[in-house]
């Protein structure tokens, strides 16, 4: 894991955030912070702006006002030190159709220059109880297999800020019980976590920080 550059553990600030589609003010003045070691939780109704925030976070939208730095650097994700920072389970993650489980996670590895990129995918699937699913196809995963498919894709490579959007969608209560397990094991690694999520129980069991998305209206 890389070392933290802020001197006081700070890896994402969120300042006066403000985004806007045409008339609709989805936010404004969002301020945040989300430091090495610890996990912040978007909450609030449908609708209010927290995919959106977290699609700046990440560098695939853009804010209207205000900023977003990882480790001190405005977000660029055409940065390779903003790409090696920052790992990400935003939308649906997009896996090779001809790729097996097991294939995917050794690309993205291999792609992000991680060190024994097949046992690394091994151990991760093991990790994320899908061992038994290494050899499948994507489109032979039930949903709730992808979606540990696609957290999976996150802990292959480097990462000082993990950014999960409703990481809890398909899975079983057993699913949600071993995402709590992986977070705070997260955190243990010194990683920043930034998680949206509708489920209440997954955020009081990983939250450090909340942030409530329904302010902003
Ligand atoms: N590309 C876009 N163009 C126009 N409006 C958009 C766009 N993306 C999002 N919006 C609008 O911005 C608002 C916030 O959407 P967003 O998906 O960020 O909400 P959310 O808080 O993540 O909701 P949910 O809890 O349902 O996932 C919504 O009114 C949505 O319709």
């Amino acid at each position: 894991m890389l070392s933290p550059s802020q001197p006081d553990g700070r890896v994402l600030s969120v300042r006066d955030a403000e985004r806007h589609f045409g008339d609709q003010l989805v936010f404004s003045a969002v301020t945040f912070d989300v430091t090495a070691g610890r996990c912040c939780a978007i909450v609030g109704a449908n609708g209010v702006g927290k995919s959106t925030l977290l699609r700046c976070v990440i560098g695939v939208d853009r804010l209207d006002g205000g900023t977003i730095s990882v480790d001190g650097d405005v977000v660029d994700e055409s940065s390779p030190a903003f790409r090696s920072a920052v790992a990400a389970v935003v939308g649906d993650v997009a896996t090779f159709a001809h790729l097996t489980a097991h294939e995917h996670l050794q690309l993205v590895a291999t792609a992000h220059g991680m060190p024994e990129p097949y046992e690394l995918a091994t151990q991760t699937l093991a990790d994320v109880g899908l061992s038994g699913a290494a050899d499948q196809l994507p489109v032979t995963l039930s949903s709730g297999q992808r979606r540990r498919l696609a957290v999976a894709s996150a802990f292959v490579r480097p990462r000082r800020l993990l950014v999960l959007d409703e990481p809890e969608q398909h899975l079983d209560a057993a699913g949600r019980a071993w995402l709590v397990t992986r977070i705070n094991a997260e955190k243990e690694l010194g990683t920043a976590v930034l998680v949206v999520s509708h489920d209440s129980t997954l955020v009081s069991a990983v939250a450090d920080d909340t942030v409530d998305g329904d302010s902003w209206r």
